[in-house]
């Protein structure tokens, strides 16, 4: 484990990141994101689930755009745990809130990255007898490391590959409460 972090160099990590995305630009994506989704899910009385700890913020920057019936849930698993490089096997921490057999599921997820975390919960979701499985992401970093064929039904923006944070997105923990999309410093 590493050391905690001090307020100080929290602050720092702000001062120096790149900003990649502002409020604005994610606030756009999201609104796209919610046409694309209505287009293709109003009529289907779907459950969404966010993907704790980083689904979070884009869930509820989310659904108050969606204006069709849908019932809300989560899931929480995580693999990278507070680091900056995720380990290879997926830790669930509370299984789906919401039974999901027979039912059209949607999956949101703040990044998709190396795609570990979202093929692994989409195998989970069909195991458990989802009728289908959509998944949307706020980001897709785009490199050529991912672990999976999976392709994403709705991709909110593309970003460079480096370690971000924002909107869900930590830093070691921190700044998942950013407004934006930053990248840190050096990574
Ligand atoms: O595509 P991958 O390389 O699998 O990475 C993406 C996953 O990593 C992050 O979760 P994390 O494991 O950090 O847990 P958290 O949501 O609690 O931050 C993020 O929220 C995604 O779920
Ligand atoms: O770049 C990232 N930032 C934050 N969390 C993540 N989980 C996978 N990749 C990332």
């Amino acid at each position: 484990m590493s050391q905690p972090l001090t307020l100080e160099e929290l602050n720092q990590v702000m001062a120096e990141a790149d900003l990649l995305k502002s409020e604005a630009d994610v606030e756009a994506a999201l609104t796209q994101l919610a046409a694309d989704i209505s287009a293709r899910l109003s009529s289907s009385l779907p459950v969404v689930y966010s993907i704790m700890n980083g689904g979070l913020v884009m869930a509820g920057r989310l659904l108050t755009k969606l204006n069709f019936p849908l019932e809300q849930g989560y899931m929480h698993a995580t693999r990278y745990r507070g680091e900056t490089s995720g380990h290879t096997d997926l830790q669930w921490q509370a299984p789906p809130s919401v039974p999901m057999e027979g039912r059209t599921v949607l999956i949101l997820d703040d990044i998709f990255d190396e795609g570990n975390t979202l093929a692994e919960v989409v195998k989970s979701c069909q195991q458990q007898g989802a009728k289908e499985v959509l998944t949307a992401v706020l980001v897709n970093k785009v490199h050529d490391r991912k672990n999976t064929d999976l392709q994403i039904d709705f991709v909110g923006m593309d970003v460079e590959d480096r370690y971000v944070f924002g909107c869900g997105m930590d830093y070691r923990g921190y700044w998942r409460n950013a407004p934006g999309i930053y990248a840190v410093k050096g990574l």
